[in-house]
């Protein structure tokens, strides 16, 4: 049995209340979808240090502020992850994808007409039920 790889997500929240969305690079898992930027927790390292890390690397905000949203467990057939997914309710910088990904602010009603990993099924229904900047 494969070890479930803990991955912090954020869904970063603009002041508009559009969410930003990235692509992530053809030569990846999952090359080519959208998603909500970030990446693996290494060894140590708290959920919400790699949040702040992996959007500082991905797309140079620093996140000031941020808000649970949900936890979801999805197993593909190469790798089973586990999005520990936050809402990013602050933070300072402009994004832009510094690994070369386009982004771009989505209004939630939007999200639907994006393909993400399938994994993201239940983060967008989750967003869809979130009082969070309703
Ligand atoms: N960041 C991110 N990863 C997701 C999402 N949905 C989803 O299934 N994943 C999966 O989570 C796994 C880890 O994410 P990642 O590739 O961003 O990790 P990372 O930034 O540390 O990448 P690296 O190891 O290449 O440096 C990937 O297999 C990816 O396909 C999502 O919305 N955002
Ligand atoms: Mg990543």
């Amino acid at each position: 049995m494969s070890k479930v790889i803990h991955v912090a997500v954020g869904v970063i929240l603009g002041q508009d209340g559009r969410i930003l969305i990235a692509r992530r690079p053809d030569h990846l898992h999952m090359g080519g979808r959208w998603e909500f930027p970030g990446g693996k927790v290494e060894a140590g390292e708290s959920v919400q240090d790699a949040l702040t890390r992996e959007l500082r690397e991905e797309i140079a905000i620093e996140v000031q502020a941020v808000q649970p949203l949900t936890e979801i467990r999805h197993e593909y057939p190469e790798k089973t992850v586990f999005l520990d997914t936050w809402w990013v309710t602050s933070f300072s910088g402009e994004p832009s994808g510094l690994e070369g990904q386009e982004t771009r602010w989505v209004g939630r009603e939007e999200l639907d007409s994006y393909q993400f990993p399938d994994a993201n099924q239940a983060i967008i229904e989750a967003i869809h039920k979130s009082e969070v900047a309703g």
